[in-house]
């Protein structure tokens, strides 16, 4: 047994088509954890989540889930974990409440305890008040309710929830972080995958990012929003068709740290940097002096869709950086230790096998 709820090393998938879906990975969860796993759309979460609830067997390496070994011994995986999939796994013609109860009895739960538990988790999902009627009248964000509380009944020791809130309103949602939160802090290690950075900023004590198959950036929001390097300075011109000169303007080496960025957005630049604060009247002078109009501008802390954004390199328009080689990308994706990160994997030659929960 070890103290990690999650300890995968070198894991690599590769589907019956030969897509390698997953590459050397390193995950490493510790008992306890909120644990958010982010990525762009088919860079391979799912694919690691099924791999860890031992839906699919990977291609190569090791993976321990709550002490057992996922490949040899699935079953006892299986019986402390709980998986809310992306797509839904509740039977459309059972009742909310009886959707709960064939729950129960798939993830063994006492008998004495359903009733309250069901009771609670409804109350939890707000839907007491539908709780008799068939969940194939419900709504997308019902059915999203109802499937969250599902992967719940038995209080597994490990719950993945795969974008457990998509299609969910805020209130809701909020509902659902709040019980997320208790569950963590009752000692149930959380493992999310969600398209809403603001919820993996709020819930996560850590987190990893994933692109194409590989874990390319580690640690918790606020050390991966350090490693944005500094604050970001947004500048809107009066003419957004300016902002190839503003960019060229903010270049100029005198004015920001080496390592700062400055990247062209719909209304003008946005400028990266440790001194993006102190030096930013400067930078309105200097476009000032050029003859380019500045209709306002502020400073921020930057925030995960900040660090997403230069991790993946996703984000539009991108300028390089000035004075150095350093980008945000590359500062986000630096690590100060070793544990977690991107190893390369060859890519093994059988697929994955299904299996049941
Ligand atoms: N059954 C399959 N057979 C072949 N390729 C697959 C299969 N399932 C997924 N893939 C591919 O594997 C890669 C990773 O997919 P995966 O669903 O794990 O990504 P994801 O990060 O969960 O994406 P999303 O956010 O869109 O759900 C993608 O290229 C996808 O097309």
């Amino acid at each position: 047994m070890t103290d990690y709820a999650i300890e995968a090393r070198d894991v690599a998938v590769t589907y019956a088509d030969g897509t390698e879906a997953v590459r050397g990975v390193d995950l490493l969860v510790d008992e306890g954890e909120f644990f958010g796993f982010l990525g762009p759309n088919g860079a391979g979460k799912t694919t690691v989540i099924k791999t860890l609830v031992t839906l699919l067997r990977p291609t190569a390496g090791s993976v321990e889930v709550n002490g057992f070994d996922a490949i040899a011994d699935p079953h006892s995986v299986r019986a402390t974990v709980g998986y809310m999939a992306q797509e839904t796994s509740i039977d459309p013609e059972l009742t909310a409440y009886e959707n709960l109860r064939f729950a129960c009895d798939a993830y063994g739960v006492p008998k004495a305890d359903r009733t309250e538990r069901i009771d609670e988790l409804l109350e939890l999902v707000e839907l007491t008040d539908v709780a008799d009627k068939v969940a194939d009248d419900f709504s997308g964000g019902m059915k999203k309710r109802l499937d969250a509380a599902t992967a719940l009944v038995h209080r597994p020791q490990l719950v993945f929830l795969d974008e457990p809130t998509t299609g969910l309103d805020p209130a809701a949602r909020n509902r659902l972080w709040e019980y997320f939160r208790r569950i963590n802090d009752e000692g149930t290690t959380v493992f999310l995958t969600t398209q809403y950075l603001e919820e993996a900023d709020q819930l996560c004590d850590r987190l990893s990012v994933i692109q194409r198959g590989r874990v390319v950036a580690d640690g918790s929001p606020a050390e991966l929003k350090r490693r944005v390097g500094g604050e970001i300075l947004g500048v809107d011109l009066a003419d957004p068709a300016a902002s190839d000169r503003a960019a060229t303007v903010a270049r100029d080496e005198e004015l920001f740290a080496e390592g700062a960025t400055i990247e062209r957005t719909e209304s003008g630049i946005e400028v990266t940097a440790r001194d993006a604060r102190t030096r930013g009247t400067d930078l309105l002078v200097a476009l000032r002096d050029a003859g380019i109009e500045v209709v306002g501008f502020d400073v921020r802390a930057p925030t995960l869709d900040d660090v997403f954004l230069a991790v993946t390199d996703e984000r539009p328009n991108s300028v390089e950086g000035v004075g150095g080689e350093s980008t945000a990308a590359e500062a986000v994706r630096s690590k100060p230790t070793g544990d977690g990160g991107t190893v390369d994997g060859e890519g093994a030659e059988t697929g994955g096998t299904g299996g049941n929960r």
